[in-house]
């Protein structure tokens, strides 16, 4: 999958050819990366990317020229890919999100600054507006990181030997169950016994109704978006009237 991203800061994203799943696949060609500043598209003496708003107001709005100029150029060499915004007002993604997002040829995402955008480039040249969650950052550099880690992992061939146990529940929609390794005993927590049984069964048993349990408890809204079959159900019974016990 290719990814075009538009950002003032292209040099954030060497951090994804670091280590690791990313990494892997942008160096196996599983996925790329292309970065286009929107300073290389401004124009004029002093090729200002940002200027005053109008109306007056603190701070500074990425103007719309160099912009409009970048998405363009980005278009033409990433044909069939969907520009998307990453923005405050922008759809809130999850997991259900990434997964949609992971069938499109390709994405070019604008990573904003300063204050915003001008407004027009939502209305001419953007298809998409997507925000990873509601708190004040400084740039959409990290959320558009965000999005390409979670795209990428669902890519085939991204993930091997790091398809994790509990994967499947991270895949539809349960919380983590409970991790442990050795020592089997540290000042007198012990690991609980069924994982040093050796019985497969149980353990993934086990595993599951811990996934099932800690959602109902901690994220009873991402439970109530599943419908789960009778031998989950009876897990979770099972795990809360152990509780009530
Ligand atoms: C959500 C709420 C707290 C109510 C709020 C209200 C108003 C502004 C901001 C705010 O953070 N503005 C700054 C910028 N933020 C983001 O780009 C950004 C922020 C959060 C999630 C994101 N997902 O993608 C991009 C995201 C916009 C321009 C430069 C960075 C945040």
């Amino acid at each position: 999958m290719r990814f075009d991203v538009i950002t003032l800061f292209p040099e954030q994203f060497r951090i994804l050819s670091g280590e690791g799943v990313v990494a892997r696949a942008l160096g196996s060609g599983i996925a790329e990366l292309h970065l286009w500043n929107p300073r290389d598209f401004a124009l004029g003496a002093h090729r200002r990317v940002d200027d005053r708003p109008y109306g007056g107001g603190p701070g500074m709005v990425m103007l719309f020229e160099p912009l409009a100029a970048a998405i363009a150029a980005a278009r033409a060499a990433s044909p069939g890919a969907q520009v998307a915004y990453l923005s405050p007002q922008g759809r809130t993604l999850d997991q259900q999100a990434m997964i949609d997002f992971a069938s499109a040829p390709g994405w070019i995402l604008l990573a904003g600054r300063y204050e915003g955008i001008d407004e027009r480039l939502l209305a001419s040249c953007i298809d998409q507006e997507w925000s990873i969650g509601d708190y004040v950052l400084s740039g959409g550099e990290l959320p558009a990181m965000v999005v390409m880690d979670a795209v990428i992992r669902l890519l085939p061939g991204a993930l091997g030997h790091e398809r994790s146990a509990c994967e499947d529940s991270h895949m539809n929609g349960l919380l983590d169950c409970p991790h442990f390794s050795r020592p089997e005993q540290i000042d007198g927590l012990r690991v609980p016994e069924v994982l040093l049984s050796g019985d497969h069964g149980a353990i993934a048993r086990w595993r599951r109704q811990q996934a099932l349990g800690r959602t109902w408890l901690r994220r009873p809204d991402l439970l109530a978006k599943m419908t789960l079959d009778n031998d989950e159900q009876q897990l979770l019974q099972d795990f809360i009237q152990a509780r009530q016990a």
